[in-house]
């Protein structure tokens, strides 16, 4: 089996795949719109990309690729703990106080934004495709004093030394990675599922007040939970949005079933992402 993921080596999605699929053949891609085409062209049995953090919120690209493209569904959630560390070349060890750039994903550098605030004000902070692609980059730099924030195994991996361990400003820190597939893909039997949940996406009927209301509302009297709403920009103008909701229910549940059926009467457009099971890994 195998399975594409957000890479190279030691990325935090890696370590999704690792801990869900011990056995996968993996391969890394260097975006999330390329793991995305190569579930889709067949090139591999998955994609596992990067969803939502818990400080940082929806990973926006994943969340329009979803919206935007026709994607196999979603056939499972993994919830990793996140632990962002600083580390920088052995050569730079003794300098590492004074890094002159520092480099990361988005996602990383904002979930450190007040330990770098504190710390590194003035530093320049760099952007990369994800912190293992950071890492990489400053093993292959040795005689820049530069630092990355990735992960542990990203220290191992590329040889690098941590600075400066945690600095992630919250200590609750998880990232949920969405496994797309057009089969069911079986996960490691030891990691046991809490729940099912549902995600659909929501376009309301233009200018219809009350139509956002009317939603939530088919799902209220039926007593069906909802553990996420978030909009988006449609991108079709300002104040276009969609909706993206999660249900902490089966889509074979006969209510979610009639709930989505009474949204479709009102003239909403839903896009069903996937009915899947939610593991959480203790690394
Ligand atoms: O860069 C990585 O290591 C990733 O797997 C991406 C990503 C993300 O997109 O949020 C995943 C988990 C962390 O929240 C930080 C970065």
């Amino acid at each position: 089996m195998k399975a594409g993921y957000l890479g190279p080596k030691a990325t935090f999605t890696d370590i999704a795949v690792q801990n869900a699929f011990p056995d996968a053949e993996r391969i890394g891609y260097t975006t999330i719109p390329d793991c995305f085409k190569a579930v889709i062209n067949n090139e591999v049995d998955m994609a596992v990309v990067p969803f939502e953090n818990a400080l940082e919120g929806s990973v926006h690209l994943t969340t329009d690729y979803l919206f935007h493209e026709t994607n196999p569904p979603i056939r499972a959630e993994i919830i990793v703990p996140i632990q962002q560390h600083l580390m920088v070349h052995p050569m730079q060890y003794n300098k590492w106080n004074e890094v002159e750039r520092i480099l990361s994903h988005p996602h990383a550098l904002a979930q450190c934004h007040k330990f770098l605030h504190n710390q590194f004000r003035g530093v320049t902070l760099e952007q990369l495709t994800s912190t293992a692609a950071a890492a990489k980059y400053v093993s292959e730099h040795p005689e820049s004093n530069i630092a990355a924030i990735a992960n542990e195994l990203a220290a191992e991996k590329y040889n690098l030394k941590i600075v400066k361990e945690n600095i992630h400003d919250y200590d609750f820190n998880h990232t949920r990675f969405i496994v797309l597939a057009h089969s069911h893909t079986e996960i490691l039997p030891s990691l046991t599922s809490t729940y099912e949940k549902t995600t659909i996406m929501v376009t309301l009927p233009s200018d219809r007040a009350g139509a956002l209301h009317q939603v939530l509302s088919a799902f209220a009297w039926r007593r069906i939970n909802l553990s996420k709403i978030e909009s988006r920009p449609l991108k079709t103008g300002l104040g276009h949005y969609f909706f993206m909701i999660d249900i902490n229910q089966s889509i074979e549940d006969q209510l979610v079933k009639n709930a989505i059926e009474e949204i479709e009467s009102l003239g909403c457009h839903v896009k069903i992402l996937g009915s899947y099971f939610s593991y959480h890994t203790q690394k």
